[in-house]
């Protein structure tokens, strides 16, 4: 792990990014360690946090050629999303205000195997708080997850690095393990607001 460096600023980050996706093949552990060595600042990140009174805000920060989105999200108080999937995708989570609680999901089974619906109550099998400058990573091979706002007092705030960058994938009923497809849209995009009226992204229904 890098050791953090408060002279590595959020546009070194995205520099840093550029180049790590410049190759054919990701190297996962150069990815973590360039986004933990980024300590949280402000400043920097300020002009793309909007918040929501319903739910939470998903705000793009940088495309990245093309090979990564970079995306602030921004959770008011008791906001959380869905359990979702991230389409095959990588997915890096660094927490950049508040604290952020993770529940790990298997994939559903396929009770009914002539429908595409379980009927199985998901149930998480691991559960963590991830704090500032904290770095979570999933991918579809780990499962699945919900990200939620616990607190009742607290806003909190993630950045969000996929890669490939997908604007579709899948959110699950935690009740039954039904399988929904869902489209994922900005809420702004380089601190603008886009013209996305409702917000229809992974989050709580
Ligand atoms: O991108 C999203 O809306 C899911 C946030 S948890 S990775
Ligand atoms: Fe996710």
């Amino acid at each position: 792990m890098n050791e953090p460096d408060s002279s590595f600023t959020l546009t070194k980050l995205i520099e840093k990014l550029i180049e790590l996706f410049d190759h054919e093949k990701v190297n996962v552990d150069e990815v973590q360690d360039a986004m933990e060595k980024y300590q949280s600042n402000l400043p920097e990140w300020k002009k793309y946090a909007h918040f929501d009174d319903y739910r939470y805000t998903r705000n793009l920060v940088h495309s990245g050629n093309g090979k990564f989105n970079l995306i602030l999200l921004c959770w008011g108080e008791g906001h959380g999303s869905a359990i979702h999937d991230h389409a095959n995708c990588h997915c890096w989570m660094k927490v950049m205000d508040g604290t952020l609680t993770e529940k790990l999901y298997d994939w559903p089974n396929k009770v009914d195997c002539t429908t595409d619906i379980a009927h199985a109550q998901m149930k998480p099998h691991r559960i963590r708080d991830y704090t500032k400058n904290q770095v979570a990573y999933i991918n579809d091979t780990i499962g699945l997850h919900r990200i939620e706002n616990k607190s009742h007092t607290q806003q909190a705030v993630s950045l969000h690095l996929y890669s490939p960058p997908f604007n579709m994938c899948h959110s699950f009923d935690e009740r039954t393990g039904k399988k929904n497809t869902c489209e994922v849209v900005f809420w702004s995009q380089d601190g603008i607001r886009t013209s996305h009226g409702k917000i229809n992204q992974i989050a709580f229904s």
